[in-house]
């Protein structure tokens, strides 16, 4: 790998599809950071509730995102999350945040807070693995290694349900990815590849297969 341009991989895709591990994985092996942007969303819309801030109040939610200081973590080894100096690393995760999230994500005036905060953080860290809805698209188009990452419905809602353990039903599930997805996929364009975008369908690979080919994506790109 050269040392001279920090290596910046964008990753995005549906919910379930595996971007978080991979994008972990992905930074651990190449000695890179990590950033999910998702987390932001949630952090911003777990700051909404707690202050009673209804969350169709489209103005006073995108004050909270542009004003709020939210700093995440960009160890792919250690993640953690604060908003306005209070730790909300296990909060955001919950099924309540899930069911509302797409609320706050789909507010245009968030967005543009919320990406640029994410901007400033990727050229602070140098090289890092960063992913969501809309790195390859807005956050970072110009990064050398743009994928979009995807999987069957019926894969990422089952590998979803069994990541939370019994926390909400199937139906709940199920909802949370198919409904979140149609909803956030009005304000961003993961369902389908932009040029230049290599997809990577993770249905029937494991964990270890999708990080060792955005591996080798990164080192033909990066040589
Ligand atoms: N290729 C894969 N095969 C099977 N399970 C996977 C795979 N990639 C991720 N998972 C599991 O699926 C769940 C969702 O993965 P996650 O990385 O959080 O997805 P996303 O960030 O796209 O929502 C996690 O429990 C994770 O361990
Ligand atoms: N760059 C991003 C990242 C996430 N979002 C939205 C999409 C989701 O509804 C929320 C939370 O994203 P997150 O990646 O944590 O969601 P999943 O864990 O994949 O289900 O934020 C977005 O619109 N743009």
């Amino acid at each position: 790998m050269t040392d001279d341009v920090p290596l910046v991989i964008a990753i995005d895709g549906p919910s379930g599809s595996g971007k978080s591990s991979a994008s972990r994985g992905v930074a651990e092996r190449l000695g890179l950071g990590f950033l999910d942007t998702g987390s932001m969303y949630r952090a911003v819309t777990w700051a909404a509730l707690d202050r009673r801030i209804p969350l169709d109040d489209v103005e006073v939610v995108a004050e909270l995102a542009r004003t709020a200081v939210i700093e995440v973590s960009t160890d792919p080894r250690q993640f953690w999350i604060t908003i306005d100096g209070t730790e909300v690393t296990a909060p955001i995760r919950e099924p309540g945040i899930s069911a509302v999230v797409s609320k706050v994500a789909t507010n245009l005036a968030v967005r543009e807070a919320l990406i640029a905060r994410q901007r400033q953080i990727i050229t602070e860290t140098g090289g890092i693995v960063a992913e969501g809805r809309d790195l390859t698209t807005v956050v970072v188009p110009d990064a050398p290694v743009r994928v979009l990452l995807v999987a069957d419905p019926d894969a990422r809602v089952r590998r979803r349900f069994s990541e939370l353990e019994g926390k909400a039903d199937e139906a709940a599930v199920t909802d949370q990815v198919v409904r979140r997805d149609a909803e956030d996929s009005t304000v961003a364009a993961f369902t389908e590849a932009a040029d230049g975008v290599t997809v990577i369908d993770s249905t029937e690979l494991d964990l270890s297969q999708v990080i060792d080919t955005i591996v080798e994506l990164a080192t033909a790109a990066h040589r």
